[in-house]
């Protein structure tokens, strides 16, 4: 699949900042903990270096430094980075307190921002260009003199270079002759495009620094300005997973690592990582706790999702027809889609997928019609599998009667200045048993739930270890009010696995009874499973709805 276009450069450096410019998202904040969780994630998928934040400039990173320097996240593969920025105008380095963190930080590298943009460093420094270039050496010869490794970004470098090329450069070159290893130049509001990156990144070459780059992704082209700049001669590449970051976000350091091991044939992180990708994205997602896209390049949960069915007929053939690699490259799955708009093919690779025979045309043909106009009433299959599985058993003459339902009532009762309560009675036949249940709750959906766990308990005790996780409704056709058709999608758990399932009616109560009812069957169905290998795609399946 790897296309070579020339060898790595050596050294080659894949530099993350999930956890300092990642953390500049609106919405992200991280506390100590989470910090030193994604550290660990960041080494096992085997980034180079991993900036951990800006010792002194607020406690929590402070203390994270002084956890790590502690050793609670020994690093196997990475060098942990501090951040920080040039010594104050006028000052020593020596003398400047944040630059002194830096070197308490005891991280081995540190990572100073420089402006490099004149009407920066007279407008928001208000200095002159000379001291801006005082700054970036004495800063940088100071650490070094301190033992540290350094590297310089070189803040608003492209719009720098557009307005005064030979004081961006110079900035570059004052940075490196000071002893900064790396020189990134940073696009710092994003607003590039690829053509102008190589051809600036082609120029600054010319300085003899061993070049880094740093891009936003303002105008959509963070990834591509990162190759770019690959192209025309950058060494390093910083980023952040799932493109966290400041306004729209940084480069997708996965995106970018993945395009360069699978489509250049570099090989950058240590043998296997890049299999771990999904998992480790989805990983660091959880402890942000803010999603990653589900249509992110590579390791989304759509990346090798298809829905239409002239695609899973190709894809019937040969995935690689419709798949630009083979998931597993990166750890991710391909998905088949259930909807109105599968054909034979989808239904039948969905159908092998959970374990069903549907090799026969008409049975295949049958089903995707049956598919096709439950979605026209309403339902949806792409998210609710568990719902599909039941469709095809009930098909197929495979469906097992462990319950019968006679019938189910709900009553709610407001009580003047309190709350309303809500009694559901259920009446089943279980087992060859008869019950007859009630339930209470705090609104007809927990109360119906409550009933029906009671009323199988005495015959499927495992019933016990399922709760209901999430519960979702969405009115199908707006603008009819309160008579409008409305879909549930409740998803359930018995800890080991989640599945989600769907109702459809003009009443709520009895679209969410739909929905209850056959995630119980279907939980049931499923009480021996194992657990599944590899949780989480399908539980976000459903999450994405
Ligand atoms: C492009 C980037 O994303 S770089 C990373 C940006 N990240 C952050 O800013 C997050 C962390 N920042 C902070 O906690 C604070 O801004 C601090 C601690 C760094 C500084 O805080 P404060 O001293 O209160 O000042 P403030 O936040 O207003 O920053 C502006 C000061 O930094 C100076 N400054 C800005 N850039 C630089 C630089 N590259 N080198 C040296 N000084 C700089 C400004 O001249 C100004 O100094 P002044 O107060 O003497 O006028
Ligand atoms: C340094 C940095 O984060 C930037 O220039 O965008």
């Amino acid at each position: 699949m790897s296309t070579p276009v020339r060898s790595a450069p050596v050294p080659f450096h894949v530099y993350d900042t999930t956890l300092r410019d990642g953390s500049q998202q609106e919405g992200l904040n991280l506390s100590v903990n989470d910090k030193l969780a994604i550290t660990a994630l960041l080494d096992e998928l085997g980034v180079h270096f991993i900036e951990g934040g800006w010792p002194g400039a607020n406690p929590s990173d402070t203390t994270y430094f002084s956890e790590m320097a502690s050793g609670a996240v020994p690093l196997k593969n990475a060098t942990l980075t501090a951040f920080g920025f040039t010594r104050r105008v006028g000052m020593k380095a020596a003398d400047d307190p944040l630059t002194a963190a830096l070197r308490d930080s005891r991280a081995d590298v540190a990572c100073i921002v420089a402006k490099s943009h004149d009407r920066h460093v007279e407008q928001a420094l208000k200095t002159t260009l000379r001291e801006n270039l005082a700054m970036v050496s004495d800063t940088v010869a100071h650490l070094r003199s301190e033992g540290m490794r350094v590297l310089v970004d070189c803040e608003h470098f492209f719009d720098g270079y557009r307005a005064n090329p030979a004081y961006a450069l110079e900035v570059v070159h004052t940075a490196a002759e000071a002893g900064a290893e790396v020189v990134v130049l940073c696009d710092t509001n994003g607003g590039m495009l690829p053509p102008w990156i190589g051809e600036i990144v082609g120029s600054a070459t010319a300085t003899g620094a061993r070049l880094g780059i740093h891009c936003h992704n303002d105008t959509g082209c963070a990834v591509a300005n990162t190759l770019a700049a690959v192209d025309a001669g950058a060494m390093h590449v910083q980023g952040t997973i799932n493109g966290y970051g400041e306004r729209t976000g940084n480069a997708d350091l996965v995106t970018v690592v993945a395009n360069l091991q699978l489509k250049y044939g570099w090989d950058l992180l240590p043998a296997g990582s890049l299999q771990e990708a999904t998992r480790l994205s989805h990983a660091i997602a959880e402890v942000t706790n803010v999603p990653s896209s589900a249509r992110a390049p590579y390791v989304g949960l759509s990346s090798f999702a298809h829905k239409a069915g002239l695609h899973a007929s190709a894809i019937k053939v040969d995935p690689n027809l419709y798949q630009h690699i083979d998931p597993v490259e990166v750890g991710n799955d391909m998905r088949m889609l259930v909807s109105d708009m599968a054909g034979r093919a989808n239904i039948q690779i969905k159908g092998s997928e959970l374990g069903f025979d549907l090799s026969d045309r008409e049975l295949a043909a049958r089903i995707t019609e049956k598919v096709k106009d439950a979605e026209a009433a309403g339902y949806t299959y792409e998210s609710a599998d568990a719902s599909f599985e039941l469709l095809l058993r009930r098909e197929l003459g495979q469906l097992p009667t462990l319950f019968e339902v006679h019938s189910w009532r709900v009553f709610t009762q407001s009580h003047a200045g309190g709350e309303a309560d809500t009694e559901c009675t259920v009446r089943l036949t279980a087992k060859g048993q008869s019950q007859r249940v009630v339930g209470e709750g705090n609104g007809p959906v927990n109360a119906l739930d409550h009933a029906l766990l009671n009323a199988l308990s005495p015959a499927y005790p495992v019933v016990d270890r399922f709760s209901l996780v999430d519960y979702r409704v969405r009115i199908l056709d707006q603008g009819h009010g309160t008579d409008a058709t409305v879909r549930v999608l409740i998803q359930t758990t018995n800890g080991r696995r989640t599945w989600t399932t769907v109702g459809v009616g003009q009443n709520i109560v009895e679209a969410s009874w739909e929905a209850l009812r056959d995630g119980y069957l279907y939980g049931l169905i499923h009480a021996d499973d194992p657990a599944p290998v590899k949780p989480g795609l399908g539980q976000l399946a459903a999450a994405h709805g």
